[in-house]
C-alpha cells in the first residue's frame, strides 16, 4: 500500500526568468520502502524534498501522504502534520549548539507537550539502540560527525514519525562513518519499518537502498529495484549514473563495496 503518492507533480518557480523545477512527476511510495532519490545537480531533487515535506507547494498537481492531502491543510494544520508525520535528517546535522545530545533528541516530544514520562522511555530506547548513551550529555561540538548524525537520526526517530526525509544524511561524512549511517538507516527501515526516502549524490549510499528513481531536469529518467547483491545493484545504479552524465562513474565503477 502506498503511503505517498506524487501524482502529475509540477513546480515551477515565479521570478524574472520562471524556472520548471519539476514537470509532471508521477510516483508513489510504499510503507515500509528505502528509496534513494538521485540526479544531477539542479534536476529538482530539493524542490522534491521540499514538496513532499510540505515546505513549499506544488504549482500543479497532487502529493497524497497516507491519504492526507496537505496542500488542503491550513498552516496550523500543517505544522501538525509535519511534526506528526515526518522526521528530517540534514547534511550537515541541523543539531542546536547550546543543547546536550540528550535535550536535542527529546526537543520534538517537548514542542509536542509530551509528558517526561513518555520522554525518558523513548530517549532510553533510542540511545541504547542507537548506541549514544555514553554521550548523551555532551554539546554537539564534542562529538564526531557520525555521532552527530547518529543523533540526528535519533532525533528525526523519537516521535515515531510515518517517514523520514533525508537529505544528503552522509554528505559530510567521512567514508567509515557514512557506512554506520547508512547501516543504521537500513537497520530502522527493516526493523521499525520506517519509510525513508534519501536524496543522495553517492551510489554508494543509494546502493543500501530497495529502490533509486532517477530524476533528470525535473522529470523521472529511470527507476531501478535492488536484487540480492548490494554490489550488482550499485554496478546498476553507476550504469544509469552514466546515462544521466556528470559526475565520477569512471573512478567508482572499479569500487568493491564492504
Ligand atoms: N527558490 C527558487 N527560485 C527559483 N529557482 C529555483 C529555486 N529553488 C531552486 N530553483 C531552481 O530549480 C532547479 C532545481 O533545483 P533543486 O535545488 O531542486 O535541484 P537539486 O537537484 O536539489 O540540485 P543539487 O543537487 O545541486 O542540490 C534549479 O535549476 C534551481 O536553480
Amino acid at each position: 500500500m502506498p503511503i505517498l503518492q506524487i501524482e502529475d507533480v509540477t513546480k515551477v518557480y515565479e521570478g524574472k526568468v520562471t524556472h520548471r523545477a519539476l514537470n509532471q512527476l508521477t510516483f508513489e511510495v510504499e510503507k515500509g520502502e528505502f528509496l534513494a532519490v538521485m540526479g544531477p545537480s539542479g534536476s529538482g531533487k530539493s524542490t522534491l524534498l521540499n514538496l513532499i515535506s510540505t515546505i513549499d507547494r506544488p504549482t500543479s498537481g497532487e502529493i497524497i501522504f497516507n491519504d492526507i492531502k496537505p496542500q488542503n491543510l491550513n498552516s496550523t494544520e500543517l505544522a501538525f502534520f509535519r511534526r506528526r508525520e515526518l522526521g528530517f535528517v540534514f547534511q550537515d546535522f541541523n543539531l542546536l549548539p547550546m543543547l546536550t545530545v540528550e535535550e536535542n533528541i527529546v526537543l520534538p516530544l517537548t514542542l509536542d507537550n509530551q509528558t517526561v514520562e513518555v520522554m525518558e522511555q523513548r530517549l532510553a530506547s533510542l540511545a541504547k539502540k542507537l548506541d549514544l548513551t555514553h554521550f548523551l550529555q555532551k554539546r554537539p561540538n564534542e562529538i564526531s560527525g557520525g555521532q552527530a548524525q547518529r543523533v540526528a537520526i535519533a532525533r528525526a526517530l523519537i516521535h515515531e514519525p510515518s517517514m523520514i526525509l533525508a537529505d544528503e544524511p552522509t554528505g559530510n561524512l567521512d567514508s567509515n562513518s557514512s557506512r554506520e549511517v547508512l547501516e543504521l538507516l537500513s537497520k530502522i527501515n527493516r526493523e521499525r519499518q520506517a519509510t525513508i526516502i534519501m536524496v543522495t549524490h553517492d551510489p554508494i549510499a543509494a546502493s543500501f537502498c530497495d529502490r533509486v528513481l532517477f530524476i533528470k531536469d525535473g522529470e523521472f529518467f529511470n527507476e531501478i529495484h535492488r536484487d540480492d547483491r548490494r554490489q550488482t545493484f550499485f554496478q546498476r545504479i553507476l550504469n544509469v549514473l552514466s546515462l544521466l552524465g556528470g559526475g565520477q562513474v569512471g573512478d567508482l565503477s572499479s569500487i568493491r563495496l564492504p
